[in-house]
C-alpha cells in the first residue's frame, strides 16, 4: 500500500460502515461519522448495527489499532481528513423520485465544518447531475480560501457479501471534473487492486443506475420466462442453464423466483424511470421490469390460493425466510413482507422463520409468530412457503419437515428444492417455472 490517507466516511450504514472498515484494513486512517448517536455509541462498544459476514472482526480489529474511529459530528472528519466519502441514504419518495435530503444535509455540514480544501466523494447512489449540484452548493457555502472538488465513485457491493465484494471489486468507477481530484481518489483506492474506469461525473452517476437497472432487467426477464415455462412444460432451471452457457449472456442473475427486493434494485429502478420521465424519455423496458417484478409477488400468492381452491381463511402457512435475500438481516422492500400482507388479507394465518432477521421482522409483522427453529414454524402448518433461500432452509431435513407439516404441501418461491425429488418424497410441490 502507498502512504496512508486520512479518510472520512459520512454515513455508517451498509455502504458507509463496510467501506470505512475496509479502508482502515488497507491502512488508511478513517473517521466514520453518523448522525445517529445510538449507532455510533454501539459501534464504539464494538456492536454492529447490521449483520454482514466478517464485518465485526474488521471493525473491532481496526478500531483497536486506532485506524478507525466513530464520531457523530461531521466536523470530526472534516478537521482531520483530506477525502470525505458520502455514503448517506438516498431512499425513494412516494412518487418514485430520490429523496436527496440526507445528501443535502451532509453537504451543508461539510461546507460548514471544513477549514481547508476537501475532495468530497459521493458513494451514495444519486441521480445524474448531483455531483455538479453538490459542488456548486459546497463552493457557494465554503469559507473563504477553501476549495471543494466533488468526485463520483458509485458503490457496487451486495448486501450479505459486502466485505468480500469490497476486497474483490469488479471495477472502480471514478467520475471527476478535476483530474487531480480523480487521481487522488485513484491513489486512495489503489490497495483494492481493481480495474479503474476514469470518466466524467455524469457518466459515473449513470453507470450506477444502468448497472442496477440491467440486473433488475435480467431478473424480470427470467421471471417472465419462468411463467412461460409453466405454460409450455419447460423447466426454467434448464432454460437458464442453457442460456447462461453463452458467454455473452453469462449464468448469473438468472435465478427465477418471486422477484427482486431490497433497498436498492426496487428504489433504483423506480428512480431510473423518474429520471427518464424528467427529461421526457419514456423508458419502456424499465416500466415493464418494475411491473413484472410486482406481478411476480402476486403470482406467487395466486398460486398458493389456487392450491387451496381460493380459500385461505383458516389456513396456517409457514413462511421460510423473511430477509430480502440470504445472509443479511435487511427487510427493506423484502418480498416476504408484501407476500405475507397479501396472504393475511385473504384470511391466512402466518408463521415465519428466519435465522437472522427475526427480531427486526417482529416489529414489522405484529401478530406473526416468528420462530428461531424452522421445524417449530412448520408444526401443523397447512403448507411451507420458501421465500428466502437461506442455507438453513435449503438443508432442511425434509422427513422432519414433512412430519411437522399438517399437509405435505410446498410452494418453493426460490426453487431451492428439486421438483422430482420432492414429489418422490411425497410432497405436493410447486416451484417457479416448473411444470
Ligand atoms: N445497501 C447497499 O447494498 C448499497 C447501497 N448503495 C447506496 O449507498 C447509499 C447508502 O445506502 P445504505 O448504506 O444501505 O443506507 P443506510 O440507510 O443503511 O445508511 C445511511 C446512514 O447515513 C446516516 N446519515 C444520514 N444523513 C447523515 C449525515 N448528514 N451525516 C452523517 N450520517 C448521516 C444515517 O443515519 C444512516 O445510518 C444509498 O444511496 C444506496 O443507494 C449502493 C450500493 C449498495
Ligand atoms: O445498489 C445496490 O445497493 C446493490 O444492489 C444489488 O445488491 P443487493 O440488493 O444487495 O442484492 P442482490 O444480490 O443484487 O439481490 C437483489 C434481489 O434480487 C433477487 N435476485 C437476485 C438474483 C437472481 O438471479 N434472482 C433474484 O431474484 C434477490 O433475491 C434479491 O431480492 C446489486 O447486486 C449490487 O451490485 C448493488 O451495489
Amino acid at each position: 500500500m502507498g502512504e496512508p490517507i486520512a479518510v472520512g466516511v459520512l454515513g455508517a450504514g451498509y455502504v458507509g460502515l463496510v467501506s470505512a472498515a475496509c479502508f482502515a484494513e488497507v491502512g488508511h486512517r478513517v473517521v466514520c461519522v453518523d448522525r445517529d448517536e445510538r449507532k455510533i455509541a454501539a459501534l464504539r462498544r464494538g456492536e454492529m448495527p447490521i449483520y454482514e459476514a466478517g464485518l465485526e472482526d474488521l471493525v473491532r480489529r481496526n478500531a483497536a489499532a486506532g485506524r478507525l474511529t466513530f464520531e457523530t459530528e461531521t466536523a470530526a472528519a472534516a478537521s482531520a481528513c483530506e477525502l470525505l466519502f458520502v455514503a448517506v441514504g438516498t431512499p425513494s419518495l412516494d412518487n418514485g423520485d430520490v429523496d436527496m435530503s440526507q445528501i443535502k444535509s451532509a453537504m451543508e455540514a461539510i461546507a460548514e465544518s471544513s477549514a481547508d480544501d476537501k475532495i468530497v466523494v459521493i458513494k451514495s447512489t444519486v441521480p445524474v447531475g448531483t455531483g455538479a449540484m453538490a459542488e456548486a452548493l459546497l463552493r457557494s457555502k465554503a469559507r473563504s480560501g477553501v476549495r471543494f472538488d466533488v468526485v463520483s465513485n458509485p458503490e457496487f457491493l451486495r448486501e450479505g457479501s459486502a466485505v468480500h465484494d469490497t476486497f474483490h471489486m469488479d471495477r472502480i468507477v471514478i467520475g471527476a471534473a478535476s483530474p487531480a481530484a480523480g487521481e487522488r481518489l485513484r491513489e486512495a483506492l489503489a490497495p483494492f487492486d481493481a480495474p479503474v474506469l476514469m470518466t466524467n461525473r455524469e457518466s459515473a452517476e449513470l453507470i450506477k443506475y444502468a448497472s442496477n437497472s440491467f440486473l433488475a432487467t435480467k431478473i424480470s426477464f427470467i421471471n417472465e420466462m419462468a411463467n412461460l415455462c409453466e405454460k409450455v412444460g419447460a423447466d426454467i432451471g434448464m432454460v437458464a442453464q442453457g442460456m447462461g452457457m453463452d458467454k455473452r449472456i453469462g449464468p448469473s442473475f438468472l435465478n427465477a423466483g418471486i422477484g427482486y427486493g431490497g433497498f436498492c434494485l426496487p428504489k433504483d429502478t423506480r428512480a431510473q424511470l423518474f429520471i427518464a420521465e424528467n427529461v421526457d424519455y419514456d423508458f419502456k423496458i424499465m416500466r415493464a421490469v418494475v411491473e413484472v417484478n410486482q406481478l411476480q409477488r402476486q403470482r406467487f400468492v395466486r398460486k398458493v390460493r389456487a392450491a387451496f381452491d381460493g380459500e385461505l381463511a383458516g389456513k396456517t402457512l409457514a413462511v421460510m425466510g423473511l430477509s430480502f435475500k440470504p445472509n443479511t438481516d435487511d427487510l427493506r422492500d423484502a418480498p416476504s413482507l408484501d407476500i405475507i400482507a397479501m396472504l393475511r388479507q385473504y384470511g391466512a394465518s402466518i408463521r415465519a422463520y428466519d435465522p437472522v432477521s427475526g427480531p427486526k421482522a417482529a416489529k414489522l409483522l405484529p401478530g406473526v409468530p416468528i420462530a428461531d427453529d424452522p421445524y417449530e414454524a412448520l408444526r401443523d402448518a397447512d403448507a411451507m412457503l420458501v421465500v428466502t433461500e437461506w442455507a438453513q432452509v435449503k438443508t432442511l431435513d425434509l422427513d422432519r419437515a414433512k412430519a411437522a407439516l399438517r399437509r405435505p404441501l410446498v410452494f418453493d418461491g426460490r426453487n431451492v428444492f428439486d421438483a422430482a425429488a420432492m414429489r418422490a418424497q411425497g410432497f405436493r410441490y410447486f416451484g417457479i417455472g416448473k411444470s
